[in-house]
């Protein structure tokens, strides 16, 4: 189907909307009014933008306070649409947005309403425009899609329909089965929109936290598939008011935007792009430095053992049970400090999910850095994370592992595989996003990779606000918790980490101590709120307040973690995991934030 994006629900000049739009993929835009006054471009230079850019300008919008007006009211009205269907024609929009009227004049009287909008029609026709006639779901009168639709058919005109938005409907909790009822070709536009569910005013809650469809609490594909039932054959279009998106770069944007638009036909069956190709383990977490000791000292005392140097790259390999981690001393860790820059996903047909990545439009990088590598299909999140589709040690595709020489080492207990620290394997990783791009990356591991998106949680931080929402597969062997801090410049809320699984985190958080390691402190005021919440086994709580360990429980099982001091952007949490808890510890998030700041803020 034919995608568009209201101008709105970009940021930038209209210029910048029209480019990022058209480079995103979009076939066509919905102008918004704002948006060309604000423009130096003459009508007609809009309309050649627009056509060089491949766009069709599928909408003109919006009319306000049309109908149900005292007749001097509508004579001016209709002085004023005369001008802009005047405007219309020189843009080449053939299709103009009404939404009902919150005038304060207006009467609750349908055939007015009726009778009016017959007018408006009349005089559109003869400029070979169509009225699209949307209910907002605060209009004065009309605030519902099926009584805006009960006054079109009402007027009886052919250049009147109606326009159906996603949000007005689904915000007022609208049944739109009833849409079913409308005849496809009286629809004459379908705006589409998300939002999470808040319980506040519906204008605010629809001018400032909109967003893409499958980003929000809406089921948008349900009311898609209906409107698609009744034959509508216009475009989708994403009208989203968002005081995030208003600010983030137009780009990027714009590429969200379309990911979504691309999900939901997929959703809906209308497309068939690849399969997602769900990863099905983590091969590796990469991190670059500018100086390796720091992070080696950390990772030699979380039982790490230097296993394998790259051939042709300044990378060591670490590993420790199946936890393996990268340690890149190359260029882009002297140019960022310490961070986690890549991961290695486990796929079972990496071919297959970058081409799925690809047709979701996400930014592939190249399969071979240097000329003797091992070719990997590999993709950028939007924070900029590489992540790898990896096949470790499957003789017939490409391995990563073989760009690796081992190297001597003394193998501790167990030998390489062993795990002398207690670690078993990686829990999860744990990514800041940057503010503007926490829904992106959510439905971008949906989409791209297949992933399950958790509830989102909000977190406090003694200098802010943390959101963070986990993305997993279906047996957890992949956990991706993704945070976005309100404060740009929380250091904290912007650090990294990567949780490692251990059985038994006591004795874990014990031998990294014994070891030098130096486990985050935890205040006693915590372990005293501990006792009170739940009863332990003798001598466990004290071992607890001893190492630094904190605890959680939900309804499937418990968790125990701890965590190292930061390096850089980066620390490591051991966390033990019991009896299928599913969470991420979310409720002593609070005091491990403050327990940071209290670290590195003094
Ligand atoms: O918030 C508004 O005023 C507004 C305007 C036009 C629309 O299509 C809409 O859905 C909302
Ligand atoms: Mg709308």
């Amino acid at each position: 189907m034919r995608t568009s994006i209201a101008t709105v629900s970009l940021s930038g000049s209209l210029t910048e909307k029209l480019t990022a739009a058209s480079r995103a993929g979009f076939d066509g835009v919905e102008i918004f009014e704002n948006d060309l006054l604000a423009s130096p471009l003459a009508p007609e230079e809009i309309r050649a933008r627009c056509a060089d850019l491949g766009l069709r300008i599928d909408l003109y919008q919006p009319m306000r306070d049309m109908e149900a007006v005292p007749a001097d009211v509508f004579a001016s009205n209709l002085r004023r649409a005369r001008h802009k269907f005047e405007l219309m024609s020189r843009l080449g929009a053939d299709t103009v947005l009404v939404c009902s009227s919150v005038h304060p004049l207006a009467v609750d009287d349908d055939a007015l309403a009726a009778g009016q909008l017959r007018e408006l029609a009349g005089l559109a026709q003869e400029f070979g425009i169509r009225v699209a006639y949307e209910a907002l779901a605060w209009g004065r009168h009309v605030s519902t899609y099926e009584h805006a639709w009960n006054i079109v058919e009402a007027a009886d005109h052919p250049a009147l329909g109606t326009c159906l938005d996603s949000f007005h409907i689904l915000s007022r909790g609208s049944d739109p089965k009833g849409i079913e009822d409308i005849p496809g070709e009286k629809i004459f536009f379908l705006q589409l929109a998300d939002a999470p569910l808040l319980a506040m005013d519906v204008l605010q809650w629809s001018r400032h936290y909109r967003c893409f469809p499958g980003q929000g609490g809406f089921d948008v594909a349900d009311l898609v598939r209906r409107v698609l039932h009744t034959g509508y054959a216009g475009p989708l279009s994403l009208e989203v008011f968002n005081d995030v998106y208003r600010q983030a770069e137009a780009g990027p944007t714009a590429v969200d935007a379309h990911r979504s638009l691309l999900l939901l036909q997929e959703t809906v069956g209308v497309t068939a792009p690849p399969a997602p190709v769900v990863p099905t383990g983590v091969a590796f977490a990469e991190l670059v430095t500018p100086d390796a000791e720091p992070v080696a000292s950390l990772l030699g005392a979380l039982g790490f053992t230097r296993t394998a140097r790259h051939r042709s790259k300044p990378v060591d390999l670490w590993q420790q049970g199946e936890a393996r981690v990268l340690v890149n001393t190359g260029p882009a860790g002297r140019r960022d400090g310490t961070s986690l820059a890549a991961i290695g996903l486990e796929s079972p047909d990496p071919a297959g999910a970058a081409l799925r990545a690809e047709a979701l439009l996400a930014p592939v990088l190249p399969r071979r850095r240097a000329a003797a590598d091992a070719p990997l299909d590999a993709v950028a999140a939007p924070d900029g994370t590489e992540l790898f589709f990896c096949a470790t040690d499957r003789a017939e595709l490409p391995n990563w592992r073989a760009d690796f020489e081992d190297v001597a080492h003394e193998s501790g207990p167990g030998g390489v595989r062993g795990s002398s620290g207690g670690v078993r394997g990686i829990d999860h990783l744990a990514l800041a996003q940057p503010w503007h791009q926490f829904d992106e990356a959510a439905l971008f591991h949906r989409s791209v990779l297949g992933l399950h998106a958790q509830e989102s949680v909000d977190v406090a931080d003694p200098y802010g606000l943390m959101r963070s929402r986990a993305v997993t597969n279906a047996d957890g062997s992949v956990r991706i918790a993704l945070s976005v801090g309100a404060a740009p410049s929380d250091d904290t809320v912007h650090a990294q980490h990567i949780a490692l699984a251990t059985d038994d985190v006591v004795t874990a958080a014990r031998r990294f101590r014994e070891a030098g390691g130096r486990v985050l402190p935890i205040p006693a005021n915590y372990y005293d709120d501990l006792a009170a919440r739940f009863e332990f086994a003798e001598g466990e709580l004290e071992a607890y307040r001893e190492l630094g360990i904190l605890y959680d429980r939900d309804a499937y099982g418990e968790f125990r973690h701890c965590y190292t001091r930061t390096v850089g952007r980066v620390f490591f949490e051991l966390a033990q995991r019991d009896g299928g808890y599913r969470g991420y510890g979310a409720q002593n998030a609070p005091v491990r934030l403050a327990a940071q700041h209290t670290v590195t803020g003094g």
